[in-house]
């Protein structure tokens, strides 16, 4: 580019930065200021309070001031939050103000205008002129759809079209520019290039700089209930996500709070490798979570649910034991929306008969039986739906436990526990005696008060009643505590048999047709029953059954739904049951949602196709209120490794590399572990020599993780990192890691430790294998102590090469 362009644009970046500078040191004052003054009117604002209640005028009064203050800190406090802010949004544009520059002619106008892009805007103090454009607005996305030429945007007044006569991107670091590029229709994307040229990182990072146009069409998506992505790996979904939340959090920052935003995402060491894209761009993280965390919380801790690691490890490693093609079935089954539509049957069922309760106990004996709960609930007004039932039957409970306790005072033990009841326990039973007492002379002066009023004597009976009951008042309270914890479960639903209730369907085939209407059962049917029944037994679940017993436990007890979350987002979609997707539309009913996934990396049995007339995903809100947005260009790896990754699928040739060359995958055959754990050591030390510090010798599952781990450190490796499903944060360095722990993260280098036909040969091993591989940005290394896997045998010869020895 021309020197003199050069010249013009650092001139004009040292401009802005000085506009930056100053507006930064005349709000710092401001800043500082109003931080110390809320500080010290939230210190000050309780000292000065001073209750008067000794009238009911001077009380309201005192009142409505403590709400008028508070009120007034409030507002303080937003200004000041407001006033923050936009100070750290302009320190943040400080070293590097802009990214990208497009002129922009529109139809009708004279003049082309010059939009610089950053990550917020900044307007020149006449407060009308953007020296920078916050790459969420309206105009920004020019920049990201169009090269130059005929171009148009969508603003809240229609659709503006012109022409963009220059597209230029700069990289800025401590306000000087570094590189700039003009792009026209054959170049391409420079700045995309150079970007994906460097390391992998402990962190994911933005990529506002280089987003693409059908990234971008993810981002700003602001029609449908429903969007779903499906991506190839490394083609950005999750950095689309990302980038998502936070033009949602930009363009409706008067109605979304971040904390109305919640990701599901794989796992928690995941959750950390994301957690820094939001804040790098100005934005408060959404909340973060796991299906698995919800299920734990919502299960309680009674029941102990398998997670979905412990599952696939079984699925990977117990081929060939007994009950093994049962519980596979049975996973398929119960994962399934036919079986979501048999409990819903089963929920019918329930309503008519067949509903199992707990007796409930107290000092070794039954105080209301289950039959009576039973008889109780079908005899309310049947055309009320079953959880209502319950919820009168819980209330039924709560007054029968109530009448209960007042028969209980006169039980011989009673009277035995007062006998025996130490200093402590006397004093408290004391306090709230007093306290009761307190109450009792405060109804006094109102009885009185209203005595003189009317002209009517009652006689002085108070303190005689008073002493009298204070016997009757300890017995009382020793009734009422030990009654306790029995009001408490009623509450919880304790009394509610749902063990029972979900084991019960697991009988023979035909009480399940009976109870759910189900008419296809699947195969090997007594065998998922007995291992289900087994578990539970235990108070154990297995992760298949613990979305389905949730579900059956809300048909009983009511449905729990969040109406504060406005986004739900899932990130690989593809893992999720057509099951779980129903459970989350039902828990978010004011929520849109936006799942991302792959479905060549499904590696979970019940994984859930993302497109095509059968996706659970489409008919979940509908084809009308759904989207669907396919990305396949992958960026993560360069081409050869992409071509290499993507002829292992079946559909692969749709996917297409970005254009950044590096070496072909390299196989090596050893003959031996030992063997080829000394080379997988020299290959690593090799790689950490060219510079690459974040390497993945991948496995198939944790158990060849771990010994995989032991091997290499016998042989002398140092420094490496075992990864497990309870890592929980990801830190760059060698790693030992299960593929499934790797999904979504990537590194410069990739060692997939043993490519055999052993550990890669059945279907689902396929995707397994893909998704290890591609988790490679430079380098992919396959080993094999045996033969090659079918899915590297079946791959052309030129997209590798043997390593010889
Ligand atoms: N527009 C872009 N500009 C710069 N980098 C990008 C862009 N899109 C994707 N990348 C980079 O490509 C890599 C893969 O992105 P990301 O992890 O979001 O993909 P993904 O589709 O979620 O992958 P996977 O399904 O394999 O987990 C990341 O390093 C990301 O920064």
């Amino acid at each position: 580019m021309e020197a003199k362009e050069w010249r013009t644009e650092q001139e004009r970046l040292d401009q802005v930065r000085e506009k930056l500078k100053a507006r930064i040191d005349e709000l710092e004052p401001a800043v500082t200021g109003l931080r110390d003054q809320a500080a010290e009117m939230r210190k000050r604002f309780w000292e000065e309070v001073s209750i008067n209640t000794s009238t009911t005028e001077e009380f309201e009064e005192t009142f409505y001031s403590v709400q008028q203050q508070s009120a007034m800190l409030a507002e303080r406090e937003r200004g000041h939050n407001r006033l923050v802010h936009q100070w750290n949004g302009m320190k943040r544009l400080l070293p590097s103000p802009y990214f990208g520059r497009v002129d922009f002619q529109e139809d009708g106008l004279n003049a082309s205008e010059q939009i610089y892009i950053g990550v917020s805007s900044f307007v020149d103090n006449d407060g009308l002129n953007f020296l920078i454009y916050d790459w969420r607005s309206p105009i920004a996305s020019l920049y990201y759809d169009y090269p130059p030429g005929r171009a148009s945007y969508d603003t809240p007044a229609g659709r503006i079209e012109g022409t963009m006569t220059l597209k230029r991107q700069f990289q800025i670091q401590n306000g000087q520019i570094r590189t700039m590029f003009d792009a026209s229709e054959t170049i391409g994307d420079e700045l995309l290039q150079q970007v994906l040229g460097k390391d992998a990182d402990s962190q994911m990072k933005s990529i506002v700089a280089t987003i693409q146009k059908e990234q971008n069409a993810i981002i700003r998506n602001d029609k449908s209930r429903m969007l779903i992505v499906q991506g190839a790996a490394g083609s950005g979904k999750t950095s689309a996500a990302l980038q998502r939340v936070a033009y949602l959090l930009y363009k409706h920052r008067q109605t979304i709070r971040a904390d109305q935003i919640v990701l599901f995402s794989p796992n928690s060491m995941f959750g950390s490798y994301i957690s820094t894209v939001l804040p790098e761009l100005g934005e408060e993280n959404m909340q973060q979570t796991t299906f698995q965390e919800y299920l734990d919380y919502w299960l309680g801790p009674s029941l102990r649910p398998e997670d979905p690691f412990d599952q696939i490890e079984y699925v990977l490693t117990a081929q060939g034991t007994p009950g093994y093609e049962a519980r596979l079935q049975g996973i398929a089954y119960k994962t399934s929306d036919t079986f979501l539509k048999a409990l819903q049957n089963y929920g019918k069922w329930l309503g008519r008969e067949g509903m199992r309760f707990k007796d409930i106990w107290f000092r070794n004996r039954v105080l209301i039986t289950a039959e009576r709960m039973s008889a109780k609930m079908y005899d309310f007004d049947s055309s009320m739906p079953l959880f209502s039932r319950v919820a009168l039957l819980q209330e039924w409970l709560l007054n029968e436990l109530a009448s209960l306790e007042r028969e209980e005072r006169e039980a011989s033990w009673v009277q035995e526990e007062l006998n025996y009841l130490d200093n402590d326990q006397y004093a408290e039973v004391f306090d709230k005696l007093h306290k009761e007492r307190e109450l009792l002379d405060l109804s006094e002066q109102y009885a009185m008060a209203r005595e003189v009023m009317n002209n009517k004597r009652r006689g002085d009976e108070s303190d005689v009643y008073f002493a009298q009951r204070e016997e009757e008042l300890i017995l009382r309270s020793i009734v009422k505590k030990s009654f306790k914890p029995l009001r408490k479960s009623v509450k919880k639903f304790s009394f509610v048999d749902v063990n029972g209730i979900y084991g019960q369907l697991f009988g023979d085939e035909a009480s399940y047709r009976e109870k759910t209407n189900e008419n296809v059962i699947p195969p090997h049917w007594a065998e998922i029953c007995r291992q289900t029944k087994d578990m539970l037994s235990r108070n154990e679940l297995f992760h298949e059954d613990a979305t389905p017993y949730l579900f059956v436990k809300e048909l009983v007890e009511g449905v729990r739904t969040n109406t504060e979350i406005r986004h739900v987002f899932v990130d690989e979609g593809q893992d999720y049951s057509a099951f779980q997707y129903e459970y989350i539309k039902k828990l978010f009913p004011r929520a849109r949602m936006t799942v991302l996934g792959d479905f060549g990396q499904a590696i979970f049995t019940q994984a859930t196709k993302l497109q095509g007339a059968d996706s659970p995903l489409v008919r979940l809100y509908g084809e009308a209120e759904t989207s669907l947005i396919r990305l396949v260009r992958s960026y993560r790896s360069t081409r050869e490794i992409v071509e290499f990754t993507k002829s292992m699928l079946p559909d692969g040739e749709e996917i297409v590399p970005f254009e950044r060359g590096g070496q072909k995958p390299l196989l090596t055959r050893l003959d031996g572990g030992e063997k080829r754990d000394a080379q997988i050591l020299a290959d690593i030390a090799a790689l950490r020599a060219e510079g690459f510090d974040s390497i993945a010798v991948i496995t198939k599952t944790a158990a060849e993780s771990q010994e995989a781990y032991e091997s290499l450190r016998i042989q002398g490796g140092v420094g490496l990192q075992r990864i497990t499903k309870e890592t929980l944060a990801f830190e760059k360095g060698v790693m030992v890691v299960p593929v499934y722990l790797a999904k979504g993260l990537e590194f410069d280098a990739v060692l997939i430790y043993e490519a055999s036909p052993q550990a890669y040969s059945r279907e689902n091993e396929r995707k397994l294998l893909y998704t290890a591989c591609t988790r490679a940005m430079h380098r992919l290394r396959l080993y094999t102590t045996g033969d090659w896997s079918p899915f590297v045998q079946a791959l052309p010869a030129n997209l590798y090469e043997k390593a010889i020895y």
